[in-house]
């Protein structure tokens, strides 16, 4: 492991502020978070409605917080936090230096389970929300897309086993983001978005 790899390192993107460290925690380490978060999470398979049919989304997802969150047009019941989420939040806060109150978890079983383009731009999250993104399991692409500059190519990330992928500032407002479907065999994949919701 490079020296830096478990910092920090602000990525060149106009309009926005994300930083991005692929080890930041390291793999034995992350080999148990990913199997206390897989064994001790409250997995849901919502659904949402597309042109009027309820249709599975591509992954499962569990919610954590002190509030109740709407994402995705769903209302999500807050959990009490587990002690893991717990532990999780503690270091992603030392990192980025801000408060999270909520975490959204999503399990990416397949290559197939995925996240379309979308900002996290809820109005409960503010006008310029810090968000942080916690992967574990197999690695998945990820990508930036600029809304409205077509001169600015999309940026892509591997998102690693224990990478801590910082966006804040004015990102949301400019760029969207995705995790594509692959048709690669991937393993499994669980990641933490930790959010600070106002009431
Ligand atoms: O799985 C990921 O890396 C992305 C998750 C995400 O964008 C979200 O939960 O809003
Ligand atoms: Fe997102």
């Amino acid at each position: 492991m490079r020296p830096d790899e478990n910092t920090l390192q602000q990525l060149a993107m106009p309009d926005a502020e994300v930083y991005f460290a692929p080890a930041f925690i390291r793999s034995p380490q992350s080999d148990v978070y990913f199997e206390r978060l897989l064994r001790e999470a409250n997995w849901q398979q919502e659904s949402i409605k597309l042109f009027g049919r309820e249709v599975p989304m591509p992954r499962l997802t569990a919610w954590y917080g002190d509030k109740a969150y709407t994402y995705s047009g769903l209302q999500n019941k807050p959990q009490p936090w587990l002690p893991v989420l717990q532990e999780l939040r503690e270091k992603v806060e030392q990192a980025s230096g801000q408060k999270y109150n909520s975490v959204l978890l999503n399990f990416y079983r397949t290559g197939q389970d995925s996240m379309g383009w979308h900002a996290d731009n809820e109005p409960e999250l503010g006008r310029q929300p810090s968000i942080a993104s916690l992967s574990f399991g197999g690695e998945r692409r990820f990508a930036f897309k600029h809304r409205t500059r077509q001169d600015l190519r999309p940026v892509p990330l591997i998102l690693s086993h224990g990478s801590l992928l910082l966006m804040q500032g004015p990102t949301q407002h400019h760029w969207l983001h995705q995790v594509p479907k692959t048709s690669k065999s991937v393993q499994p994949r669980i990641n933490l978005t930790f959010r600070f919701v106002n009431s």
